[in-house]
């Protein structure tokens, strides 16, 4: 029996699906009869076409890796300077030290999804330097760099920090120590000391930052299978949807919300073409995404001939790039089975995979409610096996 309170999260889910695929006839219609219109009028202009991408183009848009150059502020320096006034000539020395060079630190933002927005040069701030007076120079201020959850940190091969909670932070450069002024070094031999030291330069690195999506449950699935326009479906997250591969050049973290409160993150990754473990398509770019997912969902386009051969090759690229990832829990999904070619395929579908496969249809929304219920069921299971482990489950 299914539970009320998933029911609702699942109807809800359905209904929004309604909404969006099955516009009332006017609505669809009245453009349509508008453009038509238009085309008499322009009938040489050809409509744009979206020009494919060349896999060299594809993984230069989507940015999951930075390298990054970081300097922490530079110290202020001391200054040498005396005391002096009417009537009081010699007052002795009172230059100030110079304030400290600023960290640059790298702080998780839930607000960030990828390394875009990281730039390859970070220069701490400068701390001021001493005054008159025994004034002392401000500190830089810190630097803060923000990056998405989920982003390891790395110099050379070596990992030195993987950020995976909102809130964490990790100081890429110390900023430098500011600078002694003369003031310091006066002593009892020394009564009138006119030495006073630099401000020290900040720390400098070299460091990579690798983005790996964070997330419950990943969709996998060949291009065009439907696996953004699932994730439309099922949460409230906006990945473009078209009839071209590679639509999704980067990932997408849609939010399930059951009635209890409880939120799944799925997230929406790149297709998978044959030979992705060899870095073919977005290859390795994108089975680091699915790495991370405590489970997956593999999304099969039930309208293609043979449809059975899309889970052997899924799971065989995942296993050549991580022995055992397609044994994580998982559940298979049979999608667009609004379309007759994809009812006819269904029987035999299930007579290869059994009757655990979940045949929906991503675009009207029929049987989401069934994905849904899996999806929680694996989504327990994953809490429990990781409070059992003495971890703290991911939360969103
Ligand atoms: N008839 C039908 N079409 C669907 C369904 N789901 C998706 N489509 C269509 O299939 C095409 C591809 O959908 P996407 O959601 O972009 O597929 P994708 O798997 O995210 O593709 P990539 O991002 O390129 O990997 C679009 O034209 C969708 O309208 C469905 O359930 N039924
Ligand atoms: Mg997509």
């Amino acid at each position: 029996m299914m539970p009320s309170r998933l029911f609702s999260a699942g109807w809800r889910a359905v209904m929004e699906g309604r909404k969006r695929w099955t516009l009332p006839t006017w609505t669809v219609l009245a453009p349509r009869l508008l453009s038509i219109g238009c085309a008499d009028c322009a009938e040489h202009q050809e409509p744009p076409r979206k020009k494919l991408l060349s896999e060299k183009k594809l993984k230069r848009h989507f940015v999951d890796r930075r390298r990054l150059l970081v300097r922490g502020g530079h110290g202020g320096d001391g200054v040498s300077c005396f005391h002096s006034e009417p009537r009081k000539e010699f007052g002795g020395p009172d230059g100030g030290d110079g304030g400290s060079g600023g960290h640059v630190i790298l702080r998780v933002d839930r607000q960030v999804k990828s390394l875009l927005s990281v730039q390859s040069q970070y220069q701490g701030f400068d701390g001021e330097h001493g005054g008159r007076k025994n004034c002392f120079g401000r500190n830089g201020a810190v630097l803060y760099i923000r990056v998405p959850v989920g982003t390891l940190v790395k110099e050379g091969n070596t990992v030195l920090a993987d950020l995976s909670c909102p809130g964490d932070e990790y100081i890429a450069a110390l900023g430098g120590a500011g600078g002694k002024g003369n003031r310091f070094f006066l002593a009892n031999d020394n009564r009138a000391p006119v030495t006073c030291t630099p401000g020290q330069p900040g720390q400098e690195r070299v460091l990579f930052l690798e983005l790996k999506t964070m997330a419950h449950a990943g969709l996998v699935g060949l291009p065009n299978a439907g696996k953004s326009s699932l994730l439309r479906a099922i949460s409230n997250a906006k990945p473009a949807v078209a009839a071209y591969p590679f639509t999704t050049l980067k990932p997408h973290v849609g939010i399930v919300h059951y009635e209890d409160h409880q939120q799944i993150a799925v997230a929406d990754v790149p297709g998978l073409v044959r030979g992705a473990h060899q870095n073919r398509g977005l290859g390795l770019a994108f089975l680091r995404h699915v790495e991370r997912c405590s489970f997956l969902l593999f999304v099969l386009d039930l309208s293609v001939p043979e449809p059975w051969t899309q889970l052997d090759d899924l799971k065989h690229e995942l296993d050549k790039y991580e022995e055992g990832l397609s044994g994580r829990p998982h559940a298979v999904v049979a999608n667009k089975i609004d379309l007759p070619q994809a009812r006819a395929n269904l029987p035999e579908l299930r007579a290869r995979l059994g009757t655990k496969a979940i045949a929906l249809s991503a675009a009207t929304g029929e049987n989401l409610e069934e994905l849904l219920l899996r999806l929680k069921e694996l989504y327990d299971s994953h809490v429990a096996s990781e409070l059992q482990r003495g971890r703290q489950p991911l939360r969103w």
